[in-house]
């Protein structure tokens, strides 16, 4: 095991694993034959006139050609990247493909907001509540687009009815699954009636699908295309890498009133009449602090899922029109949300993964321009949510390893003090890169002090040694603070000349055994109290016949 640190001891984390790279076309060119299609001519005319663009973003095109030709397409483009073009501009386009797309979308919200755009621009769309969805029958003049929610799609026999006797008809083009994430239990926002998508492909084996994402990794992105039975489809990924976003992490002060200061300075010397959203965990929690940003003389909103429907669209309208400036928010804030001027995202609290993290803090800056992603981090906090996790009664086992391994890598994104935090990230997505593509735009690497590498592969079997001994000789539950606490006042550092360790070393040591699960830790309630205590895990007693 080696760590790379900087000469004063701070020591990393380690980095998420990087799975196998996707075989998408990430990093390459725009392909010239795109262009050479017979319907270019079209493709580019329905590209001015019905929706008043120039040119298309990376691999808009090949998406666009893909489905033109009737093939399956898997789109992962990161937030703002222009999924939507992909498939609304070939469900409009007069070729020969043409028939109704349908275009499955998780909410409510989202349908309204594009189909709102769609018919602005003249585009024939219903929803299934619309007049025009009696038009939905073979030889009446079909509208363009169908968009529906999953469950609908799933428990509307009627719906059923008429998409198999447009596919007898030869008129059904397209199934769309936007947010295709949510088919996969590993993805962040797995959905039951998304997973009843796999019928589509036995249904109606003839019906070209396209998926789209702006969140998933290697193993997300191999299961939604399994699930779909898309096996062949042309995979598409544009780059995630964002390079107007600066990244950074701060430990949490103790006190909650100093993290407040922080975000209060923070806005004020950098961001004063700019836009931004603070994401917190919990609805009081973002109730309380736009209060204290209200009385700090900021002008900032709460959103949460509890708020009603028409006080929620209020708040997001005024926000979109830069009345209200700071959106306060839980997670139910973001989704399909295209604001471009964002200029900071605040997380107040740890997120459970670094999916949502890549997902939330990418609302951020969508214009090109510079824009900051700060993350607040306390260890303490995250034992709650561990706890959440083993305590969801509705998921199995592999669900929660699955979820748990999600925050394993968030703690370790956020303890590492020393890796480019866009590596780390980008990793994670399967889309590695260098930290000289950083460019010093994250705390890690803007951090000038020197690094090394240090072997600490024996320093980390005498901790195990040690933390047993600890564990087994103490009556009380050790929690990773009482651990460290205990080995810094035992462990002596041999490479340092006797010197006690530093402290800071032993927390990022624990850590990272915590990480690699050769130490585990075990959630209890003491009252309305819940800690973490730490115990060897199996696996190291086996392998160093610890006991
Ligand atoms: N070729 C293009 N040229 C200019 N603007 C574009 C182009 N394609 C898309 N856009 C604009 O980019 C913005 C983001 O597009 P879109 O909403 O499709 O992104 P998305 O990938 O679906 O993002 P999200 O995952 O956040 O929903 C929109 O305002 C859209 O009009």
């Amino acid at each position: 095991m080696t760590f790379s640190a900087p000469l004063d001891n701070r020591v990393p984390a380690t980095t998420a694993s990087s799975a196998a790279a996707p075989t998408s076309e990430c990093g390459r060119s725009r392909n010239d034959d795109a262009t050479k299609t017979p319907f270019y001519g079209e493709v580019q005319r329905t590209l001015k006139n019905v929706f008043g663009l120039r040119d298309f973003r990376l691999y808009q095109l090949e998406a666009i050609n893909a489905a033109l030709s009737g093939k399956d397409v898997f789109i992962l483009f990161p937030t703002g990247g222009g999924k939507s073009l992909c498939f609304q501009l070939p469900a409009v386009c007069e070729w020969e493909t043409k028939g109704l797309t349908v275009v499955v979308s998780p909410l409510l919200s989202l349908i309204e907001n594009q189909t709102h755009a769609l018919k602005k621009r003249g585009v024939d769309v219903v929803t299934l509540d619309d007049p025009g969805a009696q038009r939905l029958r073979p030889g009446q003049s079909l509208p363009s687009l169908l968009y529906c929610t999953p469950e609908r799609l799933d428990h509307s026999g009627k719906l059923q009815n008429i998409l198999t006797s447009l596919d007898k008809a030869g008129q059904l083009s397209r199934f769309v699954i936007d947010e295709a994430h949510c088919i996969s239990l590993w993805g962040m926002d797995f959905r039951e009636s998304y997973k009843n998508l796999v019928q589509l492909r036995e249904r109606y084996p003839k019906v070209p699908i396209t998926a789209l994402t702006a969140t998933a990794n290697p193993q997300t992105q191999d299961d939604v295309i399994k699930t779909l039975k898309i096996s062949g489809c042309v995979r598409l990924t544009q780059p995630f890498n964002r390079p107007n976003l600066w990244y950074e992490v701060r430990r949490k002060n103790q006190k909650n009133q100093a993290t407040l200061h922080q975000i209060i300075t923070f806005i004020r010397t950098k961001h004063l009449h700019h836009t931004g959203v603070i994401y917190c965990s919990s609805r009081e929690k973002c109730e309380i602090l736009a209060q204290q940003l209200r009385d700090a003389g900021l002008s900032a909103k709460h959103y949460h899922a509890e708020i009603a429907t028409e006080e929620k669209t209020q708040i997001q309208l005024e926000w979109q029109n830069d009345k209200c400036k700071i959106i306060v928010a839980t997670i139910a804030f973001g989704m399909g949300i295209d604001k471009p001027d964002v200029r900071f995202v605040i997380h107040h609290g740890v997120p459970t993964s670094l999916d949502g993290y890549y997902q939330e803090s990418g609302r951020a800056g969508r214009d090109g321009k510079p824009a900051d992603c700060i993350l607040f981090y306390a260890f303490k906090e995250t034992i709650y949510l561990l706890k959440r996790i083993r305590d969801n009664e509705k998921a199995t086992t592999e669900v929660k390893l699955h979820k748990e391994d999600g925050l394993r890598h968030m703690i370790a994104y956020c303890e590492n003090d020393v890796d480019c935090r866009r590596v780390q990230v980008l990793n994670y997505f399967g889309q590695p890169i260098t930290p000289e593509e950083c460019g010093g735009c994250c705390d890690n690497c803007a951090d000038n002090r020197d690094t090394y590498v240090q072997d600490v592969s024996e320093q980390a079997r005498s901790t195990i040694r040690l933390a047993t001994t600890l564990i087994s000789t103490t009556t009380k539950p050790l929690t990773k603070t009482d651990l460290i606490n205990k080995i810094h006042g035992q462990i002596k550092d041999n490479s340092e000349g006797g010197k006690a360790t530093p402290k800071s070393k032993i927390e990022r040591l624990v850590g990272r055994l915590l990480d690699e699960r050769l130490l585990e830790s075990q959630t209890y309630s003491i009252g309305p109290n819940t800690h973490a205590k730490v115990h060897v895990s199996a696996v190291t007693i086996t392998f160093m016949g610890c006991s």
